[in-house]
């Protein structure tokens, strides 16, 4: 698969700060993988998504979007193939109304006002809110907001989504809702996605993980082999896959689970497995 981003010893120090954020972090995003990243607190997860989109001007290392070198001349060339999505809706919000909000975007890449309204409505309808058009945002759920962000995405079509903790303010059912959405995006959109997030579910989800602590780039694996190591993944700032907590229930019982990671629907079928056979 081609590479969409190429980041190579990329570090970053904010103004008067004694350390650095990111410490010389190389890595790859394949076009249409979904890339999770994951880390403590504090760990530089949002500084590197922001350091991507040009929001944070790196002086060490290089980053390239879609074969674009990121510099000060093709920040704005570079942000047109980026969408992000934050960790709070509220703070993301610019419109009076849900459409002015979606339109925004296009605004600011002039396009034309008749072509517009049009590619607003597609956008809210893809993502199940066309009824809220005239609403205010602030009038809205959490989910319903970042529902509303999501829109703004689609409406510019941006060949990379990254969601920085995007899904870390809503209900469980929000938060599946919104992943699911993404994913149906990133199929018909054949977007590239990136997450950032302590989720798990939402780490699960990803074709690759890679692992930050301060501000190092210590491992890049796929879900299942970090999911793996059970307890150590607390360390990675992940909470523990519901799948190994029902693991360690079952062994606290006196009853051996397989080894390995095992996603929800495999752990089920192994535990109808294992009573049909009692
Ligand atoms: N504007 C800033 N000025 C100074 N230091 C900052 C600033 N923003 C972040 N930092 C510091 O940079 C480091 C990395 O922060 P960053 O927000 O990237 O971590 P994170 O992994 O995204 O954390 P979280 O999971 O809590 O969102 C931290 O030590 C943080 O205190």
């Amino acid at each position: 698969m081609a590479n969409i981003i190429e980041v190579k010893h990329l570090s970053y120090k904010y103004g008067e700060e004694q350390q650095p954020a990111l410490k010389d972090v190389s890595f790859d995003v394949h076009a249409g993988e979904w890339l999770a990243i994951v880390g403590h607190n504090g760990s530089g997860k949002s500084t590197l998504a922001k350091s991507l989109d040009g929001l944070l001007p790196f002086t060490e290392g290089t980053v390239t979007v879609d074969g674009v070198q990121l510099t000060p001349e093709t920040v704005w060339d570079v942000r047109s193939k980026i969408g992000m999505i934050f960790q709070n809706p509220d703070n993301q919000f610019v419109g009076a109304t849900v459409e002015d909000d979606v339109a925004f975007g296009l605004e600011n890449r002039q396009t034309p006002r008749s072509a517009m309204l049009p590619r607003v409505k597609a956008a809210l309808a893809e993502v199940g809110m066309a009824e809220f058009a005239q609403r205010e945002p602030s009038s809205l759920s959490g989910g319903q907001k970042q529902r509303v962000a999501l829109a703004g995405i689609v409406a510019i079509a941006p060949e990379i989504l990254i969601l920085d903790e995007a899904t870390s303010m809503l209900d469980p059912q929000g938060r599946s809702d919104m992943l699911a959405l993404v994913r149906q995006l990133r199929e018909r959109q054949h977007l590239t996605v990136i997450s950032i997030t302590h989720d798990i579910d939402e780490a699960a989800g990803a074709d690759r993980i890679l692992v930050i602590d301060d501000g190092q780039l210590i491992e890049e694996a796929q879900p299942a082999t970090i999911f793996a190591r059970g307890e150590g993944l607390v360390e990675m700032g992940l909470d523990l896959p519901f799948t190994a907590k029902l693991k360690q229930a079952l062994q606290q019982r006196g009853i051996t689970p397989p080894a390995g990671y095992q996603t929800t629907a495999e752990m089920e079928e192994w535990l109808w497995q294992s009573l049909s056979n009692t």
